[in-house]
């Protein structure tokens, strides 16, 4: 299987190819980029060695055309115009967030423009959604933000042990911002401090997790989303937490909704810690009750670049194209 990848020089690029190097159905076609088209992919991605001399091409259909699945890693609002012209018959998995809100309202409100349409969206782990993307052609890969609170939380809404008004908190690494040169992420901004941003539910990903737990709370949920940048590459730690309607034995309840899940991993013995899941496709959580406060608090780690990006875009593939879900990933992380 010939796949290409768009945006080969970001971080979601590299990722994607550091895991699809060790997917034994899969061989490496075109790669392309924007400005830094034209160099070799070894000068972006030092850590790709067996790609190192792989020449980038520019980001045209022309280039991407041609292969059985092709990824695109691009800022927002490039994929659309990529991926109308790439055929019917290829899958294409769109890492930006171009497909992902049903709501037209919330496409104009969060981003604007013309919206490209909504795509199966590539959290298998959340009902319904690996029967939709078995045999689809078009994936819309989640924001790295609502992977890890949409699974923190869906447990309990589908159990309907909580209120559907939800607050969530996320510390990120900076690679969640991508590679472009941001002056707020220069290292002596970053290091040895956090700190918050988009607070006040102004964060773009706030209307994608109220979707993924409106559709399984199975009414509106509210969500108070406030991203924390900290001084590390990559992880998320997620914390979140909603009201108790009832007593329940919310560990079992969390144990059961993912016994079966191959990525998903419940603890029981300690909390989870962003180093354990790096480099991993694992999200680590756990579940327990603030009897004080009468509020579920559910605490959940993961890599956002691989299971919050790259790493739920391979698994997506491989459940749309009827490969196991798990080839070409694991749950091993690098540690300390
Ligand atoms: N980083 C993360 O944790 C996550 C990222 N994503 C999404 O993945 C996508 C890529 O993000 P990320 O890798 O972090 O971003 P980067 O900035 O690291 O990479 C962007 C890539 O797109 C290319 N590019 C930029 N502008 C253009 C253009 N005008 N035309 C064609 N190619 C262009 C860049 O090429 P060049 O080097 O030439 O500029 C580069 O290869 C985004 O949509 C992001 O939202 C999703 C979830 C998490
Ligand atoms: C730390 C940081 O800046 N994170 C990014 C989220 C990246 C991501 O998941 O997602 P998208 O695909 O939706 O861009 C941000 O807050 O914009």
């Amino acid at each position: 299987m010939r796949i290409a990848v768009g945006g080969a020089s970001g971080y979601a690029g590299g990722e994607l190819l550091r895991l699809l190097l060790g997917h034994p159905d899969v061989e490496i076609g075109a790669l392309t980029a924007g400005g830094n088209a034209g160099t070799p992919l070894g000068r972006h991605q030092p850590h790709l060695l067996p790609l190192a001399d792989r020449v980038l091409a520019d980001t045209t259909t022309e280039n991407l055309a041609g292969h059985d699945v092709v990824f695109l890693a691009l800022p927002h609002g490039h994929s659309a115009a990529v991926a109308k012209e790439l055929g019917p018959d290829t899958l294409v998995i769109d890492c930006g967030a171009d497909h992902r809100l049903v709501d037209q309202d919330d496409w104009n409100r969060w981003y604007g423009g013309e919206h490209a349409g909504t795509w199966p969206y590539g959290l298998p782990e959340l009902p319904g959604n690996r029967e939709k993307l078995t045999g689809t052609k078009r994936i819309a890969v989640p924001g790295c933000y609502p992977t890890g609170a949409s699974l923190a939380l869906a447990p309990a809404l589908l159990a309907g042990i909580v209120e559907p008004d939800v607050v969530v908190t996320s510390v990120s690494g900076t690679s969640g911002a991508g590679k472009s040169l941001k002056p707020h992420l220069l290292g002596s901004e970053v290091m040895g401090s956090a700190s918050a941003y988009g607070v006040g539910g102004t964060h773009r990903h706030t209307p994608e997790i109220a979707q993924n737990l409106g559709r399984v709370a199975g009414t509106t949920v509210t969500v108070s989303f406030t991203p924390v940048l900290a001084p590390m590459p990559r992880g998320i730690l997620t914390t979140a937490s909603a009201r108790l309607t009832e007593d329940s034995d919310v560990e079992e309840i969390y144990r059961e909704a993912y016994a079966d899940e191959p990525f998903v991993h419940v603890l029981e013995d300690s909390w989870p810690a962003t180093a354990a899941t790096l480099g991993s496709n694992a999200v680590q959580l756990r579940a327990t009750v603030d009897r004080d406060a009468h509020r579920l608090v559910v605490v959940a780690a993961l890599d956002n670049l691989t299971k919050g990006t790259a790493g739920a875009a391979v698994q997506s593939m491989n459940i749309a194209l009827g490969l196991p879900e798990t080839t070409g990933l694991t749950t091993v992380g690098v540690a300390p």
